[in-house]
Parts: C-alpha cells; structure tokens; sequence
C-alpha cells in the first residue's frame, strides 16, 4: 500500500508561505513604517536582525559598531528595536535621569544556571534595589578596610608564586589564579585554590565556555518562538555542567553559613542584613556565582591590559615603576591599599586601560518602556537603547588620539591638547543605580597587586606573543588571550 503524503507537502508549502510572507512584511514594516524608520545606519539592519546577530556570533560587535559610528554618527540604528549613542549625555539620559530606572530587557539577558535572576539579571528596578540594599552592605568603606587582609594576603602569595615559576609566564592566567583566589575567599570563605596548584578549578574552567555559548544562543531571543526552544533544550546541551556549578555554589555558601564565621567576607554583610522578604537562598547563589564572575575576570583582564599596554610603551613603564619604586623602595611593607590609592600616575595607567580596553566592551542596552531624549532626540517606547564603551571611548569623537595609549591624559598637567577628550563619556564601571557595586575593591586589588609585582620584577614582553595582545573578539566578555611575560626578580 502506497502513503501518499500530497497533504503534508500541502500543509509545509503553505506554511513556508507563510513564513515567507510574514517575514517580508516584518521587513517593509521595520524599514518604511517603524518609530526608529527615521534613525541612521544601514538598512539591512533596519530592517532584520541578522547583521546583528551574526556580530554575536562571530565575536566582532566591536569592530561592527566602531564602523558604524565613524560611518553614521553618535547614534546608529544597530537593529530593528534598537539604537546605539556614543555621545556622553547618554549616560545621563539612559541611566541617570529616567525615574524609575530602565528596566534591562530579557532579549540578550544571559540566564544563571538556575534560572533564578541574579541582582545583575534581573529586570526590573525593585527587585533589583530589594537585592542591591543587601548586597551593599559587603562593599561599604568599612568593609574594604575589614578586607583589606584578605588583598595582602594573596596578592603576597602571586608574588611568592611567580617567585618560584621559571623566567616567563602568561601573566592573563595568573592574574587570573590570583582575582579568582581572591574572590573564592570573599564568597565562600576560602580560595579556589588557584595560586597554590597554578591551575584553574574545574568550577571556573566550565565557567567561560558556558558564558560564551549563552551569549551566542542568546540570538535566538531576536527570533521568537525560537527563544522558546532553546529555553526548553538549553540544560539538555550543557545539563551536567550546569548541575555540577550550582551544586558547588550551593554547597560552598552551605558549608559558610554552617560555619558562622565572623569573617568580615561577603557572606557575613548578607547574612547579617538579610531581613525577611529579603533575598530567598535560591537569589543567594545566584548572585554569588554573579560576584565571583564580575569580580575577578574584570579585574584580571584589566591588570593584563595594564602589563602589556605599559610594556608595549617604554617610556609609561619607566614612569610607573619609578613612581612605585620612588615610594616604596625604603619600605617594601608599606604597601597599603591607602597608599597606593595616592598614586596617580598608576591611577592614569588603569584609567587609560580602561579606556582603551574596557570589560564591557559592547552595550548592555535598556528597554524604553516610555518616551525619553537621549543626546537631543527622542527616542519612543518599545525599543532598546545602549552605550557601546569600547568603541564610545575609542572614537575621535570624543578623545584626542583615541587609539594611542597615553596615560598623561588624565593627569592634572595633562598637554592642553587634552582638554579636548570628552572624559564624561569615560565610564567604565557603568553610572547609575546599577553601576559596579565593587568599584572600589577593583581599583584597590588592582593597584596592590600592580605596585608589588613592579616593585618585586623587572618585565619584558615574550616573543611568544603574536600580534596585538589588545585586539580580541569579544562574547560579552572579552575572548581573551595569554600574554606571555618574561619576569625578573630584582628583590
Ligand atoms: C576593573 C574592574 C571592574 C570593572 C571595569 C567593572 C565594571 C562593571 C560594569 C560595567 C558593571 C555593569 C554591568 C551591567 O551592564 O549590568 C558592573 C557591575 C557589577 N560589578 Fe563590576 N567591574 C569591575 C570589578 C568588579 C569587582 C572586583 C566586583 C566585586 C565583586 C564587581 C562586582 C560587580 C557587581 C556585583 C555588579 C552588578 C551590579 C548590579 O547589577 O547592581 N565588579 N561592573
């Protein structure tokens, strides 16, 4: 007996139809009939997703947006719903000045592994204040000072380390052991152990490959009801991985609560202000897993840009090291977070690898769910609108010699030629009531840690790098990539 199949070909025939049909009038309507149809950039991403979304893919958001903003101007329609503003105003009018703030959107919002938001992924304003009050607590004034043990502490313990390592290391992987160590302590109470074992706990080595694949399968938001699918077959693909990191997280943040510690680590500020309706111990791992990320990546990645930007330029390393070198050479043991911080020309070094390198590279943009101005126009409800750092603090627009690395920039005799830079578009740890809660950790474990590896070594660029270290893809965080560094003791 024959099958015959004539209506199924019937019914896909008609359904391709009328995807096709949709699909084109998606297209007429974002091109000649949208509340964005007025905004500049190229047509093809008015008018679909696809040059967007083939950025995330493929890693070079970056360079796309640089070359739309040359080409275009200080705002650019980089999708159907969604523009993009390089002018310094848009701090003010996207993350400042709309009360209540924007919410993020859930389109491009990455999901923690147990689908419960983190304070960072969470959409809305009050929920996300309920979290912040809390967390808040654990990076007041008093206790970074409380902390201030646990930053010597490791940052000795690097020194000891690289003490012991041969003539050239990649310093990326061991700013990285040491932030991570860092963080671990501050989280759990304990250390991943990286400095000790030079190697990266399995936890953190699932870690960056899952970030990157959430981040590319985040493009099926712009294509719904395919959002929907992945939702549902996401844990299949990375199930174990998923399972194996929560379990951890959970166990940790157990094994301190049972210890009730007086450590003046984060888990003792959660603990002691979480009052009821507070944060549930599902949005608690959820957000340390957030602290462990934001808090160490940055600033590794930042104290690896630091390195090699400062080596790449002779003259900036020299000036560094005599400025570090000039204050603590009678006292090596004098290096306190309240003494480097009086540093400024490190501070301008840091500030400028921000600038050049910043750890959000591209926008996390905010949904306009009422009509606003940003940078003198109007932009309507229902779309998206972000702040794009790298190429915003990378453009002529708003900094003189905005490729070059010149820390001299930022500091107070700066060459009049300077006074040009637009330095309140530089924002690199974002402005707003949901800026980085741990600013002031960074800068001081950074600064320990750049003041005694420079006290302790002479550096020297490897051979071993190819290229420029700085020019990375980027999959929300930076893709990044060693840097091999010849150390030489000199205490
Ligand atoms: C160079 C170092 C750092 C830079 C440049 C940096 C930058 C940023 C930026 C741009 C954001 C906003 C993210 C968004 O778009 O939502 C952010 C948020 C955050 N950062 Fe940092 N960060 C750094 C270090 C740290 C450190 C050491 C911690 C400590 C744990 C930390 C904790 C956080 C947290 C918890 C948030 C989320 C805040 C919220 O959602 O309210 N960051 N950071």
């Amino acid at each position: 007996m024959s099958l015959d199949f004539g209506w199924l070909r019937w019914i896909l025939t008609v359904a391709f139809g009328a995807i096709c049909v949709k699909s084109l009038l998606t297209v007429v309507y974002n091109v000649y009939f949208h509340p964005l149809r007025n905004f500049p950039g190229p047509k093809l991403a008015a008018a679909t997703p696809f040059p967007f979304v083939w950025r995330i893919v493929n890693g070079r958001m970056v360079k796309w947006t640089q070359e739309l903003h040359d080409k275009y101007g200080i705002v650019v329609r980089i999708h159907p719903d969604e523009l993009s503003f390089i002018g310094s105003s848009a701090w003010k009018d996207i993350f400042l000045a709309p009360r209540p703030q924007l919410p993020k959107p859930t389109i491009g919002a990455l999901e923690t592994p147990s689908r419960v938001p983190s304070m960072t992924t969470i959409p809305d304003a009050e929920n996300h204040h309920r979290q912040r009050k809390i967390i808040s607590h654990a990076f007041s004034p008093r206790a970074l000072q409380e902390q201030e043990y646990i930053l010597q502490k490791w940052t000795d313990l690097l020194i000891t380390r690289l003490h012991d390592q041969g003539k050239e290391v990649d310093v990326c992987e061991w700013y990285n052991y040491l932030t991570f160590d860092v963080i671990g302590n501050l989280c759990f109470g304990e250390s991943f152990h990286c400095l000790e074992t030079a190697e990266n706990h399995p936890w953190i080595a699932a870690i960056f490959p899952g970030i990157k694949i959430a981040q590319i399968l985040t493009i099926f938001h712009h294509f719904p009801p395919l959002d929907k699918l992945v939702r549902w077959g996401l844990p299949f693909v990375i199930a174990e991985k998923i399972k194996e990191n929560h379990t951890f997280t959970s166990q940790k943040i157990d094994q301190r609560i049972t210890a009730k510690s007086e450590r003046p680590d984060f888990m003792k500020y959660i603990l002691e202000n979480n009052y009821p309706g507070g944060m549930t111990r599902e949005e608690i791992n959820s957000t340390v897993t957030l602290l462990i990320l934001a808090g160490s990546e940055t600033s590794a990645q930042t104290l690896t840009g630091a390195t090699y930007f400062a080596l790449s330029n002779p003259p900036v390393m020299e000036r560094l090291k005599q400025e570090i070198r000039r204050t603590f050479a009678k006292d090596p043991s004098k290096i306190m977070v309240s003494r480097v911080s009086e540093l400024p020309y490190m501070h301008a070094v840091i500030q400028e690898t921000l600038r050049i390198h910043p750890t959000e590279p591209i926008a996390v943009p905010r949904q306009v769910d009422r009509p606003i101005e940003v940078c003198g126009v109007s932009v309507p409800a229902g779309v998206r609108v972000g702040i794009p750092m790298q190429t915003a603090f990378r453009t002529s627009f708003n900094f003189v010699e905005p490729d070059t690395f010149i820390p001299e920039r930022w500091l107070d005799d700066a060459d009049p030629k300077f006074a040009r830079d637009d330095k309140a578009m530089f924002e690199p740890f974002l402005v707003g009531p949901r800026n980085c809660i741990g600013m002031p950790l960074a800068w001081a474990e950074m600064k320990l840690t750049l003041a005694k590896i420079l006290l302790n070594f002479d550096l020297e660029l490897s051979e071993k790098n190819a290229g420029d270290w700085s020019a990375q893809k980027v999959f929300l965080l930076h893709d990044k990539k060693p840097l091999y560094v010849k150390i030489m003791p000199r205490l």
